[in-house]
C-alpha cells in the first residue's frame, strides 16, 4: 500500500487528488496539509476520522511514501523541500517553480536517491500536445503559444505554457527576438521566452486550454488541447505515483515518463 499526503487538499485540485487516492486500492490517504485552515478535524472535510489534518509543516510526523502538492506558487518550493527532507517522494503539480528552484529540488532529491516528479501538467492531452509541439519545432522555426485558464489562476504564464516553450527552445536553440524593431506600446505581443511569444488569457468559462501555433512560409500548424474537467489530471497523477515509487531521481515533466 502506497501511503499518501495531499498538500492543498481542499483546493480544486486537492479535492480531486483526495478522491482519487481514496478510490485507488493501491493507495492509502494518511494525511492532508494546508496552513490556511481553521479546523484540524478530518470530519469537517468529509475525511475518514483516522486521517491526520495538518496546518503546520513542522508538525507532520507520519510515515508517508508520497507527497502530492496542488497548493499555491508561493508555497510549493518550501513544501517540496520539506517532503524531500523527510524522505517523502514528491509528486508536484503546483505551478510557479522557477528554473533555479526546480534545479535545487532535483539536486536535493537526487542526492537522497529519492524518486519524484514535478509535472507542469498531468493531463494526457497536454502531455501529448507538448510532445507533438517539440516534434513540430524541428520543422518550423517560429511558434507562439496561447494559453487560456480560469480567472482564479494565480500565475502567468501557466506552468504548461512555460514548459512547452522550454521544450520548443530545447530543439530550436534560438535566443534572438523574432523582430527586434517591432513596436508594441500596449504589450499585446505577449511574453517572450527566447523569441517564443506566450499569450495568457484569464476568463470564466474555462479550466485550462493551450494551443501552440507554428508558422512557416505558406503554411501553419496548430496543436491544441482543452481541459474540461479537472478529474482528467488524475490519470497522470496515478501513473506518476506508481512510477516514482520505482525511481531514485526527481523527474521534470510527465512527458519524460510516458
Ligand atoms: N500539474 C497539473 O496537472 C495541474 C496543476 N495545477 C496547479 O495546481 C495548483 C493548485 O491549483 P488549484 O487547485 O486550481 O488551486 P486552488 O486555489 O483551488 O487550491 C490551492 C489550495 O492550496 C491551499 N494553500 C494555500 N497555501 C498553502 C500552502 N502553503 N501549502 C499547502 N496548501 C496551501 C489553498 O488554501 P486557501 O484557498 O485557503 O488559500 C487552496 O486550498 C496551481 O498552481 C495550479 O496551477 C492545476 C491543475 C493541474
Ligand atoms: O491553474 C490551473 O488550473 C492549471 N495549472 C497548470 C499550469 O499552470 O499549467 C496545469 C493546467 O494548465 C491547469
Amino acid at each position: 500500500m502506497i501511503k499518501v499526503i495531499v498538500s492543498g487538499f481542499n483546493g480544486s485540485m486537492g479535492q480531486k487528488a483526495v478522491a482519487m487516492v481514496n478510490q485507488n486500492k493501491d493507495f492509502q490517504l494518511v494525511g492532508v496539509f494546508n496552513p490556511i485552515i481553521d479546523s484540524v478535524d478530518p470530519l469537517d472535510y468529509g475525511l475518514e476520522p483516522d486521517i491526520k489534518v495538518y496546518k503546520d509543516l513542522s508538525k507532520i510526523d507520519i510515515d508517508a511514501d508520497i507527497w502530492i502538492d496542488f497548493s499555491i506558487p508561493s508555497a510549493v518550493f518550501d513544501n517540496t523541500k520539506f517532503a524531500i527532507s523527510k524522505g517523502i517522494r514528491p509528486v508536484i503539480g503546483t505551478s510557479g517553480l522557477s528554473e533555479e528552484q526546480t534545479t535545487e529540488l532535483k539536486l536535493l532529491a537526487d542526492a537522497k536517491s529519492l524518486g519524484g516528479i514535478i509535472a507542469s501538467n498531468f493531463g494526457i492531452s497536454a502531455v501529448l500536445m507538448m510532445k507533438f509541439a517539440q516534434t513540430a519545432a524541428k520543422y518550423f522555426d517560429q511558434a507562439e503559444i496561447v494559453e487560456t485558464h480560469h480567472e482564479d489562476k494565480l500565475d502567468a504564464p501557466s506552468g504548461t505554457a512555460l514548459n512547452t516553450a522550454r521544450l520548443i527552445h530545447e530543439v530550436q536553440q534560438k535566443d534572438e527576438p523574432i523582430n527586434p524593431n517591432e513596436s508594441d506600446p500596449l504589450g499585446t505581443r505577449g511574453g517572450d521566452y527566447h523569441g517564443i511569444k506566450i499569450h495568457a488569457i484569464r476568463l470564466p468559462g474555462f479550466i485550462a486550454d493551450e494551443e501552440v501555433i507554428f508558422g512557416s512560409d505558406g503554411e501553419s500548424l496548430t496543436v491544441k488541447q482543452s481541459t474540461t474537467d479537472r478529474a482528467s489530471f488524475m490519470k497522470g497523477v496515478q501513473l506518476a505515483i506508481k512510477e516514482v515509487m520505482k525511481r531514485d531521481k526527481l523527474v521534470i515533466g510527465l512527458e519524460k515518463i510516458i
